[in-house]
């Protein structure tokens, strides 16, 4: 697989009130579909920048902090979605348990003995739920797609795209997941991605990822869309093929086994060898 120097070509998008819902609506959809990433414009509205770097502040004193230590504090909690509307798919991300998760994510520096060019921060994968909220920090590279025009060429995303280099904070970078392309008949774009290591040798790199997954027990019928429905024609996916009316934590469950073979028979995580 090449790398190319272009840069993925993923929509900016300001949803913090100046544009109509519809429009907005439109171009969030039209960005999922073909991209399956899209940069939502932080100024700092909806998301206070003191929050963000105030995690990641949490994520270098959790990473650097003994191993003794580090077990006293398990992040791995399941996050209730903040409430939605009353809407089709935000309805169905709340009230009830869910498998979302926030992860603080630390990739340590390469050792300088290592020739960095053969080795990757995080395999080529796409993610398993709905949605993933990322946040990257200025000056940390790394992150790269198979943009939809190429199924061979990585393509980096830049943290500050063009427009938002005076942003107070990077865009939050969204991509759609598995489970809501298999949900929408395919017409949301589930994209690969993986992290590179940005040149020689590469320092730290911290990220912060939030999985959103639809409330477990939400039986995944396909979206009742009329666009979904002619992406589903257009593909040649019949209604709900990609979901069969599983739920989400049974899909969940399918998409673990099939990465982790052992780990995840007979339903108990941690099964195996
Ligand atoms: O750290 C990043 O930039 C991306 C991480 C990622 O893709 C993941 O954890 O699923
Ligand atoms: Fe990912």
């Amino acid at each position: 697989m090449s790398t190319t120097q272009e840069t993925a070509q993923i929509p900016v998008i300001d949803i913090s009130g100046g544009q109509p819902d519809a429009e907005i609506g439109r171009a969030l959809v039209d960005a999922a579909a073909t991209y399956g990433f899209v940069y939502v414009k932080n100024e700092g509205k909806d998301i206070p920048v003191a929050a963000i770097n105030r995690m990641f502040d949490l994520s270098k004193q959790f990473f650097a902090s003994p191993a003794t230590e580090k077990e006293k504090c398990k992040i791995t909690q399941t996050i209730p979605p903040s409430s939605g509307g009353p809407s089709f798919l935000p309805s169905r991300h709340t009230n009830g348990p869910t498998k979302s998760i926030l992860r603080l994510l630390y990739y340590p520096p390469i050792p300088p003995s290592f020739p960095s060019s053969n080795h990757l921060r995080a395999g080529a994968h796409s993610d398993y739920g709905s949605l993933t909220l990322l946040f990257r920090l200025p000056g940390q590279p790394g992150l790269e797609i198979l943009p939809p025009s190429s199924s061979i060429a990585f393509t980096p995303v830049p943290i500050h795209p063009p427009g938002t280099e005076g942003d107070v904070a990077p865009p939050v970078l969204v991509n759609i997941g598995d489970l809501l392309s298999a949900w929408t008949n395919g017409l949301l774009r589930s994209t690969v991605h993986r992290v590179v290591f940005p040149g020689e040798g590469g320092g730290d790199r911290y990220s912060i990822a939030y999985f959103a997954h639809p409330v477990g027990t939400t039986v995944l019928e396909t979206v009742p869309s009329e666009r979904v429905r002619r992406a589903g024609l257009e593909s040649g996916t019949s209604s709900g093929e990609g979901v069969k009316g599983m739920t989400a934590d049974e899909y969940l469950l399918g998409r673990l086994r099939a990465t982790y073979k052992g780990l995840y028979d007979n339903g108990e995580k941690g099964k195996g060898k």
